[in-house]
């Protein structure tokens, strides 16, 4: 028996592109070739074992659609080969393979017939496709009236209730309202468990718990084939050294020439966006950087040592009174706050002028898998009462930290056990 679902070999894609529109028809009606040559995938090789779960990553542009759509058989390749064994049911873009004039219902029965199953076959299974589309009555109106929400509803039910070999999803689950895709994820790790799928996302919480390998594309070419969790690290690595060359590259106005021993002290430290800042702004956080466990990973787990340090810049020549405080908070993808610490817990007085350099370490708690943004806070509090504070500087959501702790399942925390008894025999 073929062990192999799908193998690609030397896959290369070439797409010409145009200025102008006009060109196109000008290289038509003139046979001239005017249209420059751009190389989408370079030539990539790997094979997907049956029953394996594989996620593909990398930064837009990277190819991963292209090669998805040459897997399924709606793009074709410029060179080289895509071989698949077995059916394949895809969630490619929003409403590929949907008639917008056609009600909810009439699509199911179309793309049943496009993957081989017959209207008596369809009949069977229709009611759990409803059921688990779950938009109403909106199985009776065309799919032209759906909101991206509805179309990728009814594209996952029929997907995934066609019994495939293989499932193909890019991306398009993350349109759904998180209900929804819990219940998608139950079934992709429940009916769809020993199914080879491949997974476009930029998910990573997801995807460290759908697939256990992941292949990253960096402009059309692989640079990583490997276990999840160190592709996704890897991945997080390339894009924080190319936002560290775009610091560099931006200059550095911000430090007069005297404050060299702080310069380099920040060097690595990444510029603030702007966009994120609110607050007073007298005094502002204009620099930072985020190390977990001595590496700019944004992977995080359990008892993970986060150092955060940021530098303060003033924008007005005076000094502020009041006690400094500085603090942090995370969120979950909910916008709750689910924890943070301030500088007021701590007993010792420090002062912040222009340009001082603030840096502090709390370790990760025991949280579920999830991505939580990180907001940064400075302010001045009266002296006299400690309740009244100017906030001069949020950060707000500027950093976003994935967690991957696989074995918290109910709630967000997790609490050790104090004691554990069975009939009174404690079990430690
Ligand atoms: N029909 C096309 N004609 C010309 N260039 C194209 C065409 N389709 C895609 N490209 C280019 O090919 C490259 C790869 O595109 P592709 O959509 O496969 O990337 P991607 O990794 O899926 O990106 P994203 O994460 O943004 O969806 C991009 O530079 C894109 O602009």
């Amino acid at each position: 028996m073929n062990e192999i679902a799908i193998s690609v070999k030397d896959l290369k894609k070439r797409y010409l592109v145009y200025d102008k529109p006009s060109d196109k028809l000008k290289e038509i009606i003139f046979n001239k070739k005017i249209g420059k040559e751009f190389w989408a995938i370079k030539g990539i090789s790997f094979e997907v074992k049956k029953g394996e779960s594989v996620g593909i990553i990398g930064l837009n542009g990277a190819g991963k659609s292209t090669l998805l759509q040459m897997i399924v058989g709606t793009l074709n390749p410029t060179h080289g080969s895509c071989h698949v064994d077995g059916r394949i049911a895809a969630l490619l873009e929003l409403g590929a393979g949907f008639n917008p004039e056609y009600t909810g219902i009439e699509n199911v029965f179309l793309n049943a017939s496009i993957f081989g199953l017959s209207r008596l076959e369809t009949q069977e299974k229709l009611q759990k496709i409803i059921d688990f589309a779950d938009i109403g009555d909106h199985v009776y109106q065309p799919v032209k009236t759906y909101s991206s929400g509805m179309f990728v509803r009814l594209a996952f039910a029929v997907s995934a209730h066609l019994q495939p070999d293989i499932l193909i999803v890019d991306e398009a689950l993350s349109v759904g309202d998180v209900l929804f895709q819990q219940k998608c994820f139950a079934h992709l790790s429940g009916t769809l468990k020993n199914k080879t799928k491949l997974f476009v996302t930029h998910d990573f919480a997801t995807l460290s718990l759908v697939a256990n390998r992941c292949i990253v594309l960096s402009e059309g070419l692989i640079i990583f084939d490997g276990p999840t969790k160190q592709a996704i690290k890897y991945y997080n690595e390339i894009i924080h050294s190319k936002s560290q060359v775009q610091n560099i590259e931006s200059g550095d106005t911000l430090l007069p020439d005297n404050l060299s021993s702080l310069n380099n002290a920040i060097n690595d430290f990444k510029d603030v966006d702007s966009n994120a800042l609110s607050g007073l702004r007298d005094y502002e956080i204009s620099k930072y950087s985020l190390v977990v466990n001595d590496s700019k990973t944004s992977i995080v787990n359990h008892g993970d040592v986060i150092t955060i340090s940021l530098l303060v810049k003033s924008n007005i020549a005076k000094r502020l009174t009041g006690k400094p405080v500085v603090g942090f908070f995370f969120r979950d993808k909910f916008g709750q706050k689910i924890f943070g610490q301030n500088s007021l817990s701590l007993r010792e007085e420090f002062s912040v002028e222009n340009f001082t350099k603030i840096e502090f370490e709390f370790n990760w708690p025991n949280l579920q898998t999830g991505e939580y943004t990180l907001t940064l806070g400075l302010g001045f509090v009266d002296q006299s009462n400690e309740v009244v504070h100017d906030v001069q500087c949020w950060v707000n959501d500027f950093e976003i930290l994935h967690c991957v702790t696989p074995h918290i399942e109910h709630g967000i925390f997790s609490v050790p056990f104090n004691d554990f008894k069975v009939n009174d025999y404690v079990i430690k």
